[in-house]
């Protein structure tokens, strides 16, 4: 019998799936959910059903006799901040998750779809290094009102993977680095990493720094709010303006990166400007985290889907590689890193944790 492991990436417009056998991924899938077959689902979790019958249909395409699933590991979602590591899916994770309580975001179903193959395949379902991995310092986690504290979100798991992938193309040790990594998708996220801890984020889901594909970044505040209340706006409205259909998609219509180059190819004078803009507001945010380790910087990365492009790394790299050395990996090594942590677990080098509210 050969060990395989069932490892699940939902995103907002796709689901990666893999599975992995001694050490290397056997089979991997990206599959796409077009925005006219997720209209059809009212909310995220309406989603559940659907994602649920293609992971099935993967694993009967991919699972031979000879294979025995020992776990399953998905990405992490909106749950209480919480440091990093593997956790045993739960009940009250579960609970969290189908209450939203922390907030909605694809990633939320990682933890409810692991659960219900692990009750069917009767294995384990864990969740590594959710987006909510809080390791900010004290000063970090002041907003600027006491009603409440700003929050670590953000894509931990391939900012950690990618941090220490630079260390190591720099000739150092994660944990005796100062590293600064820009996660560009279709949110972004910019940890500064000091000594293996990501001490201060800029969380672009809450409308901070720059704005992304679909994201607004920080906004001014009077104007927004005069807009929220001229326009009568539900929280709902709020959210779904604010994440899924700002930067970029306000701008171009259009969050997809390589058809807003084609239209700068063909001559888009705004387009150009607009990506220039990003890139520059993603600088900008950067070398602010500079300040947060007082100028020490080992590394500069820029990672994610935008990293794939060439233009958009240079105009970034232009404004900060006076700082530090720029180390540029495009995509992201999530599946690897879900995988390695649970790995961590089953190999003894590490204790699942368990997820608790304080
Ligand atoms: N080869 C490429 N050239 C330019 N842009 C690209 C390329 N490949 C992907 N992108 C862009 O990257 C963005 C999506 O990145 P990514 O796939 O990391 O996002 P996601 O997984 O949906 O979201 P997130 O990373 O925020 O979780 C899109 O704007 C897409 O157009
Ligand atoms: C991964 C959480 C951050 C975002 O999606 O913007």
């Amino acid at each position: 019998m050969t060990a395989v492991t069932l490892v699940i990436n939902p995103g907002s417009t796709s689901t990666k799936l893999a599975l992995f056998a001694s050490e290397d991924v056997r089979q991997e899938e990206t599959i796409r959910h077009p925005q006219s077959e997720l209209a059809a689902y009212e909310n995220l979790l309406d989603q559940i059903d659907y994602r649920l019958s293609l992971v099935e249909s993967f694993l009967t395409r991919c699972l031979s006799e000879d294979d025995q699933l020992n776990g399953i590991v998905a990405r992490g979602g909106l749950l209480q901040a919480i440091p990093g590591g593997t956790y045993a899916v739960n009940e009250t994770m579960l609970a969290d998750l189908m209450a939203s309580r922390y907030g909605l975001h694809a990633c939320n179903l990682g933890a409810i779809l692991a659960d219900k193959l692990a009750r069917k395949f009767d294995v384990p379902a864990y969740i590594v290094d959710p987006v909510v991995v809080d390791e900010l310092n004290p000063l970090a986690r002041y907003s600027g009102v006491k009603e409440f504290d700003r929050r670590s979100v953000g894509h931990a798991l391939n900012q950690k993977a990618m941090a220490r992938q630079a260390c190591l193309d720099l000739d150092k040790k994660y944990e005796d680095s100062q590293v600064i990594v820009a996660h560009m998708g279709g949110g972004i996220s910019i940890g500064a990493h000091s000594h293996g801890q990501m001490i201060d984020m800029v969380n672009g889901l809450d409308g901070e720094g720059p704005f992304t594909p679909e994201r607004s970044g920080a906004l001014p505040l009077f104007e927004l709010a005069d807009y929220i209340l001229t326009n009568d706006m539900s929280m709902d409205q709020i959210k779904s303006w604010l994440v899924g259909n700002s930067g970029l998609m306000s701008y171009l219509g259009e969050t997809d990166l390589r058809i807003v180059e084609e239209n700068i190819q063909a001559g888009d004078q705004n387009a150009a400007q607009v990506v220039e803009a990003m890139s520059y507001q993603v600088a900008k945010s950067m070398v602010s985290l500079a300040a947060v380790v007082k100028g020490q910087v080992d590394g500069l990365v820029l990672t994610g889907g935008l990293a794939y492009s060439q233009a958009f790394t240079e105009a970034i790299k232009e404004r900060i590689d006076w700082l530090a050395p720029v180390c540029i990996y495009p995509g992201e090594q999530e599946m690897e890193a879900l995988y390695q942590g649970f790995m961590r677990v089953v190999n003894g080098q590490e204790k699942a944790k368990t997820y608790l509210h304080n």
